[in-house]
Formats: C-alpha cells, structure tokens, sequence
C-alpha cells in the first residue's frame, strides 16, 4: 500500500484576489472526481503542469468533506490494530493548520478534533456491542519539534529544558524519551487538553501568515482496546508540519531566521528522504532531522495519508511547484499495512513458551512475515482464493501461529471476542487484500517451529502488560528462563562440540599415522585436547556472557538510559553532584563502559578537587549557598570551564594539552555506550541551543580560540571576586530575570538571554531557588562560560548593561 496523497486547494484569503489565481484542480475525465493539479510553467504561462495524485480537494471543499472522505473510512482500521499517520505538508500560509486543527466552529473543526470524536465514538460504541467486555482507553502525547528539538506540548514551558527531549528506537519505532502521555475520557477532556497545548506551542507572526507555525506539532492519539487478558494498541498520529519558507518574501528577522532555517532544514531533508525512497536507495536520511526520523516515511507500519495543502496564488508559484513536485514523488512510497500485535497479558498457552522464552519472554502472538509483506498485493492470488471462502475477514500482511491442534488456546477465542465479524469489515484503502487462506498456517507446536521461524528481536513486554505471577500450579508458567536452564543448554552444546571435535581430531591423527588402525577411535593427545578445551571454554564464556547479555538488554537499557539522560540534564543545570549521583546509578547498567567510568571518575575528582580547593577558591560561594552549587561552584584552579562533557565555552582547554585532557576523547559528551547508540540521542540534543550545533571542529576551534583568554579572564575576574560592586551588579541583572536587561549585557543576544532566564526558571521549579550567587556558578550554567562571563563583566565596567544599581 503507497502513502496516500492528497492535495487541498485553499480559498482566497480577505485581501487576495481571483486574478492571481494560478493554481486549479482538475480531473481525467469530465464528471470523474478531482485528481490532478494544474499549474502553469512560470517560464511559459501557455504552458500548463499537471500533477496527479489520489484526490485533489479544491477551494469549495468543507473541512466535513475533507475528513469524510480521507479519514473517517480508517477509523475503523486503526481499531482493528493498523496504525494510522496523517501529516499536513505545504509552504506557509497555505492551510496546514487549518486543515489539521481547524477553527472553534463546530463547521470549521479540523482533522483532528473530527478524529478524537470518531475515536469516542466508537470506543464507546465497542464498549455498548460487547458490554462492557471490551474497554477502549485513549491517551494523547503532543509535541513539538523546534529548531530540531523535541519538547513536550503537554508540560508547560517552564519545565522545558532547553535541549529538549531525545529520541530513541524501540521496536523498529521512534520514540520520544520522556514525553508525557495523558488519559482524555471524552471529547471535551481532549479539547481542553488540546486547546490548552496548543498555547505551548511555538507560534509567529511573519510576513506571509499572521499566526505562522514555527513548528512541526506532532499529537499521537493511543488507542488502547482491552478484552480479559488481550490488548490491542494502535496509534493514530495527525502531524501538522511547519510551512517551508522562502526568506526572500518572508523578510523574517533574526530570531524567525533561525527558526525558518531549522523548519527548511528539515523539510529539505523530508523531501530527500521521499526521493531517496522513491528512487529505491538503500540508505534514507531519516536521521538527519528529528521531524523526519519521527515520521519515518515509509518505515512505518499502517496507513498513511499526506496532504499536501497549496495557496492558489501566483505569489506562491515557485514553491507551489516545488511542494507539487515532493510530494506526488511522495505517492510512490509504500508503507507495510500491517496490524499492531495482539499482547496478552497473560500467557494463553504453554506450548509456545520456549519460543516466547527465547524472544525474551514477551508472550505476544507470534507473526511470520509474509515473503514480500512490504507490498501487500503481493497476496492477491491467495486474497482471491480466500475471498471466496471467507469474504468477512480482515486483511493481514503476515500469517498468523494457530494452535488449532492445541487445547482450545485463549488467543482465537479473544481475539474473536475482541474483533467480532461485523466489526472486522475491511477497511476501504485495505479492499484488495486478504487474509491468508488456513493452509498457509502451521501450527506453533510444529516440530519445526522454532528452526523455521524468522528470528525476531526480543522486545520487553510493556509494564502494563506483564503477566500477573501465577500462584496456582495448573496456570501456565510464566514465561522466563533461568540462568541453570541457560547454562544447561550451554553446557550440553558445548560437550557436542567438544566430542565432535575430539573425535575428528582423533580420526586424523590415526590415518596419519596407522591407516590400518584408522577405524578404531582413540582420545586425542591430552596436550591437545586441553587446547581445544581452553578454547571451547573462551567461546562458551563469551557465549554466556552474550547470552546474559541479550537477555537483560532490553528490560535494563531503558532504566539505565533514564538515568544517563538524567544526568545530562543535571549537567546541564550545573548540577555536579546531581549528574555524578545519575551516572552511578547508570553503571551498573552499563558496566565496565569505558566512558561512562571515565565521566564519573572525572566528576568525582572534580567534585573532590572542588571541596579539597575551596578554602583557598577566589570565587567561594557565599555561605548561605545551597550545598549542591557550593559543590558546582568549587572547581579546581585550573581555569578551565569544560562541563566535563567537553562542551567548553571558556578558556579551559589549555587543559587541551594536559595529561588528562589526553583521555578524553574529542566526541566524548555522548551519553552513547555500547550497544546504545541507537536509542540515546545524538551529541546535539544535548547541546544548549546557544552552542548551535557543535562540530568537533568547531569545538576544536573554539578550544584554540580560547586559549587565547585564558589568561586575562583567570586574572580579570579574580581582580573581581563576586562580592566585588560589579559582580555584585552583573549577578542582581541575570538574577532580576528581566530579558531587556539580560540581552543589554555584553556578549547576550536574545537567545542567549532566554536561555538563561528559562535555566534560572528551571532551577527555581525544581527547589534550587534559581539564584546565581557567585561568577564561578554563572559560569558553570549551561551556554554560560568564562568567555561569555568575561565579556558581560567587562561591559559592565564600560557602561553596558546599566539597568541595575546595586
Ligand atoms: N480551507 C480553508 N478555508 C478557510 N480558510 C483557510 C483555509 N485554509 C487556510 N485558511 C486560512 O489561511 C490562513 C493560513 O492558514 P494556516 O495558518 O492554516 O496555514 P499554515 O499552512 O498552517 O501556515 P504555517 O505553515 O505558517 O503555520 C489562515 O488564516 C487560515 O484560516
């Protein structure tokens, strides 16, 4: 199945006109439904464009008809486990918004309050038909991409920390760590939720639309549907992507620069990422932008439907063109309609447990990709058979494990209960396929099950699915394999290998030496059987320790991941401590990781150094100065300003020729140790934005450029020890919060400024009391540094940043 496209033409705005109108939508043939584009070449105005796509709504369509016809028929597929994805793509001003979320008006409702209605709508309708044995529950993540950062539209600003929230992969899906996820009981508990969101997100003014998305908003809508011990969960995701921009018209200033460089960026990338897709190339540029590593086009199971939306103006010629041209490549993307997993929370059978044994417990159905389940019309022959037969089943992409030979399983009759025929129709962009006709299955007690299974990788079963502990003897056990088991299996593998070989090796050397004697089998020279041994022994343990390994990977990684991402937040607020506590509560997770020692050994000399130096500190905090930033405040007396992480602002890296600057690799702020490098962020979505993004080039630069300081900032500053006037007087300006004073310091610009003021935010929210008591703790503030403090403590001597009299 290919993404589905569709274009939406918007009406005139107040002061356009129908003389500019160069854009109109058209059909094959007369009286045949809208599906091409028609625009003129801007070179040669009698030359006219045609663009195709699934359906082309014009300037009359009504935001009803919209969702009618595009969205409503797969409700019913995402309650049948297909996710669903709908994103809004288009130049600014074109109708993105409006089109997903639309106006207060009941009529001029967008895409996504008509869903969540649906969605109730139905829920409940469920809920009615089974009563009561099936429970629907909605949950909703909204969130936003800005400037390539991920922050959580559910939270209120304030507890934004300024790198945003990272990413990473779980079960071939992008997730966002750390996204709050909210219960909505009905409709009007959405609209509230959303409503309320919806003021978090970033939004402008420019010169081409009044209110201008400044952001991708990204609002994921859980379905949860509960019958017994089956789960069922399917995500509808609607995706309103902020509008490309041409500059040159949009005559943006600084800050809305930015911010358009970071939406163009990404769409860029979005659009290499559909050419790279529809040329068929092996490698997709998914990560090279948050937004398109989220989306995942084409990477994602289920339904998509893009919707191109285009202003018919001539002023939009160039970049309409351009939108026309990504995305009716866009069409030839196909995307794996396949249903989310039926989870049981409790294991319906025991026949298959060594199978969920060795996938790491989870007990889900197991599924057996079809050969080519990417394009689902690849059934068709079987689909045609089988309609015949069973015209009222759903569609699959893969073929499903019955235990037919098995005791009466839970899993048929659940799944029957939970997806009763009449709600199974198939859905309309699902028409062509069929199920698999039961020959196709085996049964999952086969003798060959497990040999001829694809290997799936082990997924944790979701916390609230864990199977409840099962005290009764006769109730299947749980699914779970002990290390005696493991080693059992080991041992047993590893004294087939050893006879084997024994046995060749003795083979050998008898026909070598005696042909006659060749058949009679005697024990290889002990010498040599010893070194075979050793090294069945290295391989075995190597194999023990994969396994050991493997098994608590999934489950462990997640928690040890929580606490590294904490620690960068904390040394992010300048929290020292807070960070050290983190990352040894990582290691055991993480054991033996290189990095990870070297980052707690570092912040633990630091710490050390700090408590060890701070009777002789010029910069002692003030007594009354909480612990924790007593800690942060007390460096050692090299000047360097380094978080530890290597993200220097200052003038620490003469440290760079130091025996122990030697250790620290040039990349080394990546929380990424082996085998996690998928799933924690990269470098960047840790970096404060006032850093942009760092290069290790960059930063080498900035290392050199700062040497150059050093000197002068060390003895400056300590001619001014914090109790002095003017530091006095630099501390009372970042501690008043006040922007306009802020950014007349020298060296802040707006950016640098509200960062500031959103650290000092954060600090006060989480029981810190937010004040900066000394230059030393100003400069161990993220995006801060030695250079930055300097620079602002110098233009307070020469006049800047007077607005504070202390
Ligand atoms: N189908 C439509 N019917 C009526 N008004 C529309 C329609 N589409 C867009 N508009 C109006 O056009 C203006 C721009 O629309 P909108 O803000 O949705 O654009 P956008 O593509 O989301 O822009 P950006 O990318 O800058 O956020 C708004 O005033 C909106 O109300």
């Amino acid at each position: 199945m290919s993404v589905r496209v569709v274009a939406r033409i918007r009406p005139l705005l107040e002061k356009e006109h129908d003389k500019d109108v160069i854009v109109r939508a058209d059909s094959v043939e007369d009286g045949k439904p809208f599906t091409m584009v028609k625009i003129p070449s801007p070179k040669n105005e009698a030359e006219e464009f045609s663009f195709a796509f699934n359906s082309v709504y014009d300037q009359s369509t009504t935001q009803e008809q919209l969702f009618t016809a595009e969205v409503a028929s797969h409700i019913k597929a995402l309650f049948q486990g297909l996710d669903v994805t709908l994103f809004a793509y288009g130049v600014t001003g074109t109708g993105k918004t409006h089109t997903m979320r639309g106006g207060l008006k009941l009529a001029e409702r967008g895409v996504i309050p008509r869903l969540l209605s649906n969605v109730f709508r139905r829920g409940k309708k469920i809920a009615k038909d089974t009563n009561g044995e099936t429970t629907v529950d909605v949950a909703l993540s909204y969130y936003e991409i800005y400037n390539d950062k991920v922050f959580d539209l559910l939270e209120p600003p304030e507890k934004r920390t300024p790198s945003g929230l990272p990413l990473r992969e779980k079960d071939g899906k992008t997730v966002v760590v750390g996204l709050s996820e909210r219960a909505c009981e009905d409709l009007k508990d959405f609209e509230r939720l959303y409503i309320e969101s919806n003021m978090n997100r970033v939004t402008a003014a420019t010169k081409l639309n009044a209110h201008s998305s400044r952001s991708h908003a990204i609002l994921r809508v859980k379905v949860t549907q509960t019958t017994g011990d089956m789960v069922r969960e399917s995500t509808a995701s609607a995706i309103d992507l902020a509008g490309s921009e041409d500059n040159r018209r949009t005559e943006n200033g600084k800050e809305r620069l930015v911010e358009s460089a970071a939406i163009n960026k990404s769409l860029f990338v979005l659009s290499q990422c559909i050419d790279a897709i529809s040329r068929g190339d092996k490698r997709i540029p998914y990560r090279e932008s948050k937004m398109t590593r989220i989306l995942s086009l084409g990477q994602n199971n289920g339904i998509t439907i893009m919707i191109l939306n285009l202003a018919p103006l001539r002023s939009y010629h160039l970049d309409t063109l351009s939108s026309l041209n990504v995305s009716s490549r866009a069409k030839r993307i196909e995307v794996r309609e396949i249903e989310n997993e039926v989870v049981y929370k409790q294991g319906p059978r025991t026949a298959s447990a060594n199978l969920g044994l060795l996938q790491g417990g989870a007990a889900r159905q197991p599924l057996r990709a079809l050969a080519n389940a990417h394009n689902v019309h690849t059934g068709a022959a079987i689909a045609a058979k089988t309609a015949a037969d069973k015209p009222d089943k759903p569609v699959k992409a893969f073929s499903v494990y019955t235990d037919k030979a098995a005791a009466k399983p839970a899993a048929a009759v659940v799944a029957a209960s939970v997806l009763p025929p009449s709600r199974t129709a198939i859905p309309t962009a699902n028409s062509s396929q069929l199920r698999r006709s039961n020959s196709t299955k085996r049964p999952s007690d086969s003798a060959d099950a497990l040999s001829s299974r694809p290997t799936k990788l082990a997924r944790p079963t979701h916390q609230s699915l864990v199977r409840p502990s099962q005290p009764q003897q006769t109730q299947p056990q749980p699914l779970s394999i002990s290390a005696e088991q493991i080693e059992a299996m080991v041992e047993k593998k590893v004294a087939e290998i050893l006879a084997s070989r024994a046995a060749a090796a003795a083979a050998e050397a008898v026909a070598a030496a005696e042909p006659e004697t060749a058949g009679a089998l005697s024990a290889p020279p002990p010498q040599q059987s010893k070194a075979m041994e050793d090294e069945v022994r290295r391989r075995l343990e190597a194999l023990e320790r994969r396994i050991d390994h493997d098994e608590r990977h999934d489950d462990t990684r997640s928690e040890g991941l929580r606490h590294l991402l904490q620690a960068r937040q904390a040394k992010e607020r300048g929290d020292d401590a807070a960070a050290l506590r983190s990352y040894e509560l990582a290691l055991p997770f993480f054991p033996g990781q290189a990095k990870l020692l070297g980052k707690i050994d570092r912040l633990r000399a630091k710490l050390g150094a700090a408590a060890a130096g701070a009777a002789g500190d010029d910069f002692q905090v003030a007594a009354a100065a909480p612990r924790a930033e007593r800690k942060r405040t007390r460096r050692p007396k090299t000047p360097c300003n380094d978080d530890e992480d290597g993200n220097v602002e200052g003038d620490c890296y003469a440290a760079a020729s130091s025996p122990n600057s030697k250790h620290r690799p040039a990349d080394d702020n990546d929380d990424v140790y082996d085998g996690t490098e998928a799933d924690v962020d990269d470098d960047e979505s840790f970096h404060h934005p006032s850093r942009g993004t760092t290069t290790t080039k960059s930063r080498k630069h900035r290392r050199k450029s700062n040497n150059t300081n050093n000197h002068k900032t060390k003895k400056d500053i300590e001619e001014d020890p914090s109790n002095s006037p003017r530091a006095a007087r630099l501390l009372a300006i970042v501690n008043s919060r006040d922007l306009r004073l802020i950014r007349s310091l020298h060296g802040f610009g707006a950016k640098k400024a509200q960062d500031l003021v959103d650290h000092l935010n954060l600090l006060k929210a989480e029981d810190e009391g937010g004040e900066v008591r000394s230059l030393a703790h100003l400069r161990m503030l993220p995006g801060m540094g030695s250079r930055t403090v300097e620079r602002a403590y110098e233009g307070l001597s020469s006049g800047g940043g007077g607005g504070i009299g202390v």
